[in-house]
């Protein structure tokens, strides 16, 4: 006998050939929206979070983390998870409690979608699917990561500027262009702060006109300590490629272009940013982090794969470059499949292998040159962490997201894997000790996650603390611990009579907006008039 709700969706058809019909806030159907990965859209706050074992007690600062939440179901059907909105996540801990912070990053697409109580931008990347009424507000839904920088927090995504945050209410301040010194379209979700000279190296890359339009502009940044940018230079990629991290050794700035490449036309056809091309290399983009000019981009290259993050990248005593990074064997991205994928095929997860692999690239060498690792774990893992200190210096000791073939993954009680199937946490030391490794008590299967402290030189001992979330928040991307001292320096800095003053947000729309005739968005610290509705 047909359940009622089998015949709901005749009654109700919220998608029609993978379109948003209405504006019914019930989201699709799909694995993107489903379990684990089922939108959360929590704004609030938790004092005293439940506890197992002791926080050390001289921990003191904020460990934040960004997810991807979408707020309302995205105008297309088949949406992924890095179309959703950002929200920010702080686990401040002290004196051995944590407590528990959550809040949307307020960008120019949260206040446009706000006003409408719908999604009008379309698919990841692609203005060309936007709803008429956004035409020239920037898209960026500042999801990837979230980095401490002079007393703000920076929320970003490659795809667009930074939105700073206050780093203790979490409120937005607004768009942020390093007062008015940044004018890219694009800024990367991975910057580097050199801990040497407090500098901030980053980059754009799709840098062109608005920062949608498939350029081959790269544009690579230093800001130094006190906010000033010290270096601007414009290059060019041999393609419009994805560049998600990148790696600073004392002098250089190595940058992985992965074979997704972006083509204009699709775009305009309303298909995918990225298309898999798995007749490409990757390549190794090396630029002088000082005095750069557009023609000393040197450009390493070696067979087809799919770069993950940065472990490190230093330099050695003869002059040649470092950089550490997971390598997959496919396409990590199976839902930006080739262009001659058959349509209607159906996208699954590719079974891929991610080692870690050094690269030890010659500064000296002619572009072009083709390379192979000089070392790589024979492991599949991703997410590589060092201690931050130790940016562009020689290191020994990293840690990652580790997928242990030898543990079952559980279908039956965690469902279809949301995000990897990482199941430990490895410990790995480029000197030769062994790896020394623990499970990671996988909530899937009870829709819930803690936030567990180890001795990361001790991890097989367990963690020393489980702090407890009462519910599960959504898959995310990257965190970073943030000292309270900074936190403190940085908040007295800009309150103090004499001192720096608050943080300022953009006052000009981007050069892009500004190019439009100004017939929509005036980008006013960060808020927005579209087409004559303003809030
Ligand atoms: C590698 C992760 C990654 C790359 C590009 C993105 O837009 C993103 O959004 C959350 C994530
Ligand atoms: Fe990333």
């Amino acid at each position: 006998m047909a359940h009622i709700h089998d015949l709901a969706p005749q009654i109700n058809q919220y998608y029609l050939g993978g379109r948003k019909q209405d504006n019914q806030l019930k989201f699709p159907d799909t694995d993107v929206f489903k379990g684990f990965n089922a939108p959360s859209r929590i704004e609030g706050e938790i004092i005293n979070l439940e506890v197992d074992g002791t926080i050390p007690a001289d921990i003191d600062g904020t460990f934040y983390r960004i997810q991807p939440d979408h707020r309302y179901p995205p105008m297309f059907e088949d949406d992924i998870q890095f179309n959703g909105d950002g929200a920010v996540t702080a686990i401040r801990i002290q004196k051995g409690h944590a407590d528990f912070k959550q809040r949307f990053v307020k960008t120019d697409r949260y206040e446009a979608e706000t006003a409408e109580r719908r999604a009008l931008f379309g698919r990841y990347r692609n203005l060309y699917t936007d709803d008429e009424l956004v035409k020239g507000v920037i898209r960026t839904a500042s999801n990837t990561n979230v980095v401490f920088w002079r007393g703000m927090l920076l929320a970003m995504k490659e795809d667009g500027p930074p939105f700073a945050m206050d780093p203790v209410t979490l409120e937005t301040i607004g768009r942020y262009d390093f007062e008015g010194q940044v004018q890219s379209p694009t800024f990367t979700a991975h910057p580097k702060i050199d801990p040497v000279t407090g500098e901030m190296v980053c980059f754009g890359y799709e840098a062109g006109e608005n920062g949608n339009d498939a350029s081959n502009d790269i544009v690579v940044y230093t800001i130094n300590a006190d906010g000033v940018k010290t270096d601007e230079c414009w290059y060019k990629s041999p393609f419009c490629g994805m560049i998600h991290d990148c790696g600073i050794s004392a002098n250089y700035l190595v940058m992985p272009l992965t074979p997704l490449k972006c083509s204009l036309d699709r775009l305009k056809k309303g298909g995918n940013h990225w298309a898999w091309d798995p007749n490409e290399d990757q390549w190794y983009g090396v630029v002088p982090r000082r005095g750069g000019r557009p023609n000393d981009i040197k450009w390493f290259r070696s067979a087809n794969a799919f770069h993950g993050h940065t472990a490190g990248c230093y330099e050695t005593e003869d002059g040649r470059i470092i950089y550490d990074l997971t390598v997959a064997d496919g396409n990590v991205f199976f839902f930006f499949p080739p262009d001659d994928m058959p349509p209607g095929s159906v996208l699954k997860r590719n079974k891929l292998k991610s080692e870690t692999c050094r690269w030890i690239l010659d500064p000296k060498a002619p572009s072009g040159t083709y390379v192979t690792p000089a070392q790589s774990w024979n492991t599949s893992g991703e997410f590589s962490r060092i201690d931050d200190r130790l940016v562009t210096k020689r290191y020994d000791h990293f840690w990652q997201c580790k997928i242990d073939p030898t543990r079952e993954y559980d279908f039956a009680s965690c469902g279809p894997p949301a995000g990897g199937l990482f199941n430990c946490l490895g410990h790995y030391t480029w000197s030769g000790q062994t790896e020394d490794l623990i499970a990671l008590v996988n909530q899937l299967d009870v829709l819930r996650n803690d936030i567990m402290i180890f001795d990361a030189l001790h991890l097989s001992a367990g963690p020393v603390a489980t702090i407890r979330l009462p519910f599960k928040l959504k898959l995310g991307l990257h965190g970073n611990f943030v000292d309270h001292a900074d936190i403190a320096e940085w908040e007295a800095l800009r309150r103090r009579a004499g001192g720096i003053g608050p943080v300022k947000p953009a006052e000009r729309p981007l050069p892009w907006q500004l190019a439009m005739n100004g017939t929509a968005s005036n980008g006013q610290s960060g808020r927005n008039c579209v087409n004559g509705l303003s809030h």
